[in-house]
C-alpha cells in the first residue's frame, strides 16, 4: 500500500491534554497554547469541551478560552459537546465543528457520559441536527475502540456497530480512538477496518493514546491503511478522566518527526512545536513527554 503523501494533524493538546489535569490551569494559558499551535502550522485544534464542570472541572473556562482566540481563518477550531445543553452554550462561542463522543463499550459510555451506547446516539442525534442545520461541521469520536478499562478487549464488531449508528445519525466523520493506549497494529487495523465499512477514508481519523507505548507504531500502521488524518497531543499531554491511568495521547512532535523522516508532508513547524510543548510543560511544572523534544532540547543545551 502506498503510504498517503499528506498527513492532517488535530491538536487536542488544550483539550483531551488538558481535562484530566488536577492543578487549575488559567484560561489565558490555554489560550496562549492554542497560538503556540496554530503558529506552528496546526489548522485543526481541539480546544475545550462543554461538558458538566462537576465531572471535568478543568474544562469549566470553555467559553472564556473560546473567546480569547485571535482565530486564524485557515484553523478549524472544535470543541466536545455531549448533549444539546453543551452544544447550545457552544454554539455562542462560534466553533467551526463540534465533537460527539461515543463508546464501543456499554460501560465506558456509562462511566464517561452517564448513558448506554443507545442512549448517547438519541442524545446526539438533536446535537448532530442542529449543528448542521447552523453549518457548523459534526465530528464523532468513538471511544475504546481496541480495549475499555472496565470490559476488557473490545471486538471490531462492536466498532462497526457504533460507526453505523454515528452515520445513521448523520456525523460526518469519526476518530478512531485507543482510549486506553492497548491496542497493538493489528488491532488498530481491524477496528479502523469495521469502521470503514461506514465511513470513506477521508472521513477517518486515527486517536492513538501512549499508555503501553504503541501509539506511534499504530499510527504507522493506521498510515498502513491509508488512513490520513490523526488527532495527537503537543507534548504528549493527556487522558480521560474515566478511563484511569489511561496516560496522554501520541506526542505531536513524535508524529511530526517521523511522518518528516518519511516524506509526509504535515504542514507543522517542528521547532515552533517544539517550543509550544515546552510552555505548556513549562506552564505545568513538568517535561514534555516527548521523546523528540527531549532529544532536540538536548541537542540545543549542548
Ligand atoms: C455528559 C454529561 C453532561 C451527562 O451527565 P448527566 O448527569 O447524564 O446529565 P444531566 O442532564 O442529568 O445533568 C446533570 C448535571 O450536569 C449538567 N449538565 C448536563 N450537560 C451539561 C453540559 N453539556 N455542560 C454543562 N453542564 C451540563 C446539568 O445542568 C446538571 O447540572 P446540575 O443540575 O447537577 O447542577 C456528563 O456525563 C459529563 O459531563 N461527562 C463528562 C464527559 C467527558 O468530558 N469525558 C472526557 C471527554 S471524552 C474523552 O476524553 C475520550 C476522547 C474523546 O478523548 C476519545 C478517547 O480517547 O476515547
Amino acid at each position: 500500500m502506498n503510504l498517503p503523501r499528506r498527513v492532517k494533524l488535530i491538536d487536542v493538546g488544550p483539550r483531551d491534554g488538558l481535562q484530566n489535569e488536577k492543578q487549575p490551569v488559567p484560561a489565558a494559558v490555554k489560550v496562549e497554547l492554542v497560538h503556540r499551535l496554530q503558529d506552528a502550522g496546526l489548522n485543526e485544534i481541539e480546544v475545550t469541551s462543554f461538558v458538566s464542570p462537576k465531572w471535568v472541572p478543568q474544562m469549566a473556562d470553555n467559553a472564556e478560552v473560546m473567546a480569547g482566540i485571535h482565530r486564524q481563518p485557515d484553523v478549524r477550531y472544535s470543541v466536545l459537546t455531549p448533549n444539546l445543553q453543551g452544544f447550545e452554550a457552544a454554539l455562542k462561542t462560534k466553533p467551526d465543528e463540534i465533537v460527539v463522543f461515543g463508546a464501543a463499550s456499554e460501560a465506558f459510555s456509562q462511566k464517561n457520559i452517564n448513558c448506554s451506547i443507545e442512549e448517547s446516539i438519541e442524545r446526539f442525534a438533536p446535537v448532530v441536527k442542529a449543528a448542521r442545520d447552523a453549518g457548523i461541521a459534526v465530528r464523532g469520536a468513538m471511544s475504546c475502540t481496541v480495549g475499555c478499562p472496565y470490559e476488557g478487549e473490545i471486538a471490531p464488531e462492536r466498532v462497526g456497530y457504533l460507526a453505523g449508528l454515528m452515520k445513521s445519525i448523520g456525523i460526518q466523520r469519526v476518530d478512531v480512538a485507543d482510549t486506553i493506549g492497548v491496542g497493538t497494529p493489528r488491532k488498530v487495523q481491524a477496528a479502523i477496518e469495521a469502521t470503514l465499512r461506514h465511513y470513506a477514508l477521508n472521513d477517518v481519523s486515527g486517536h492513538f493514546h501512549d499508555t503501553y507505548g504503541q501509539a506511534l507504531v499504530n499510527t504507522l500502521a493506521a498510515l498502513q491503511v491509508g488512513v490520513w488524518n490523526f488527532q495527537s497531543s503537543v507534548a504528549g499531554l493527556g487522558g480521560c478522566p474515566y478511563a484511569k491511568g489511561a496516560t496522554g495521547n501520541v506526542a505531536t512532535e513524535d508524529v511530526v518527526y517521523m511522518l518528516q523522516g518519511m516524506g509526509i508532508e504535515t504542514g507543522i513547524h517542528l521547532d515552533k512545536l517544539i517550543d509550544a510543548g515546552v510552555f505548556i510543560s513549562n506552564a505545568l511544572g513538568r517535561q514534555p513527554n516527548s521523546l523528540v523534544s527531549r532529544a532536540v532540547l538536548n541537542k540545543r543545551a549542548v
